[in-house]
């Protein structure tokens, strides 16, 4: 057997962990990363927490992203929740479940997305667990840190403020999109989809910006933007004319003979951050897209230039 052919049966649990932990770089505030019974972290402030699984099948396939993406992409989309929050994230463990016969190379290649993609983020990958199981299913747990900050939450809405996002919006559902159909371009569309770029680092400036409400966009920016709407108790107008569409959007839309702002707003796992802020404090570089007003008689809802969006309204595993 060559080595290229190995798979996690060969190589086995202990050295698959050394194979992943080997050589790892970590920040200031870890005090013991991978290679005990837990990892340690110094912090000081209130400690922001979150967790998402990435599942074969449901999350990515094996032939849509190559494992580097699918190792990139479990890091981003966990530390967007962090973002989310207003908080920076410090450090983050790893469970990873996979089939014996999973090839060694997908393992290593997955581990080396995950560490690059915790270097672009600026976290600590500090400990993690491996087990066999019948499909590949990771999850990630992210903790973060506020500096002293309030969090910035998803009830702080209020009627008056302005809806400003940052990062893409409907990339990674038309690169889905594409891909469901057979395709694999636009390439830009396919590695959105592949790995999500959330704007790291805007979370918190949005925060000392004073957002009054934040959430990252993994299910769709209506669905997204709901969450707020009803936990703020207040009603969301957003403006067709202010989203920019982009150049790849349009290319699946006309490819697709679809509205390319339906990829805007119900296209999830672009991990944009979309916040509420006061008039005066939408921080640069956001881009405003709608108003926030009180509630009707319906109670909170959102609108698309007053009325409600006709069609697919997002993600929802159980749909
Ligand atoms: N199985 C669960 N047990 C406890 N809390 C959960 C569970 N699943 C989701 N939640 C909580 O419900 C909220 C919404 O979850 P989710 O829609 O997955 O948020 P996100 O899009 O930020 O990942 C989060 O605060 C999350 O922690
Ligand atoms: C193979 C495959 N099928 C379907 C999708 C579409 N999809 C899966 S999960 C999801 C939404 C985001 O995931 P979720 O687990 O709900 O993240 P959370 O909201 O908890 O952050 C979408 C749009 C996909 N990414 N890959
Ligand atoms: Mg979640």
């Amino acid at each position: 057997m060559s080595l290229s052919d190995r798979t996690l049966a060969d190589v086995g649990e202990f050295r698959l962990i050394e194979e992943i932990t080997d050589g790892l770089t970590l920040g200031p505030d870890v005090m013991i990363g991978p290679g005990d019974d837990g990892a340690v972290l110094a912090v000081d402030s209130p400690l922001v927490c979150s967790v998402d699984l990435l599942v074969e099948n449901v999350h990515f396939k094996t032939d849509w992203s190559p494992a580097e993406s699918v190792g990139r992409k479990a890091v981003a989309v966990n530390v967007a929740d962090i973002e989310a929050m207003g908080a920076t994230p410090t450090g983050l463990v790893v469970g990873f479940a996979a089939p014996g016969e999973t090839p060694e190379s997908w393992a290593l290649d997955f581990a080396r997305g995950l560490r690059a993609e915790c270097e672009t983020a600026g976290v600590s990958l500090v400990g993690g667990d491996v087990t066999r199981a019948a499909q590949i299913a990771i999850s990630v747990t992210v903790l973060g840190s506020l500096d002293g900050r309030p969090p910035v939450r998803r009830d702080g809405a209020r009627a008056g403020d302005l809806v400003a996002f940052r990062g893409r919006l409907g990339w990674a559902g038309a690169g889905w999109a594409v891909l469901g159909r057979g395709f694999r371009s636009p390439r830009a569309a396919v590695q959105a989809y592949q790995v999500p770029e959330p704007p790291y680092g805007q979370g918190r400036i949005a925060a000392l910006a004073g957002a009054s409400a934040m959430i990252d966009v993994s299910d769709g920016l209506l669905a997204d933007l709901g969450h707020i709407a009803r936990r703020s108790g207040v009603a969301i107008d957003l403006h067709r004319e202010s989203f920019p569409i982009a150049e790849p959007l349009q290319a699946v839309a006309a490819a697709t003979g679809s509205d390319p702002l339906g990829f805007v707003l119900t296209g999830g796992e672009d991990h944009a951050l979309v916040a509420t802020f006061a008039a005066d404090s939408v921080p640069a570089d956001w881009t405003v897209v709608g108003t926030v007003s009180a509630v009707g008689e319906g109670g909170p809802t959102i609108t698309v230039d007053g009325s409600a969006w006709e069609g697919e309204q997002g993600w929802d595993h159980y749909a």
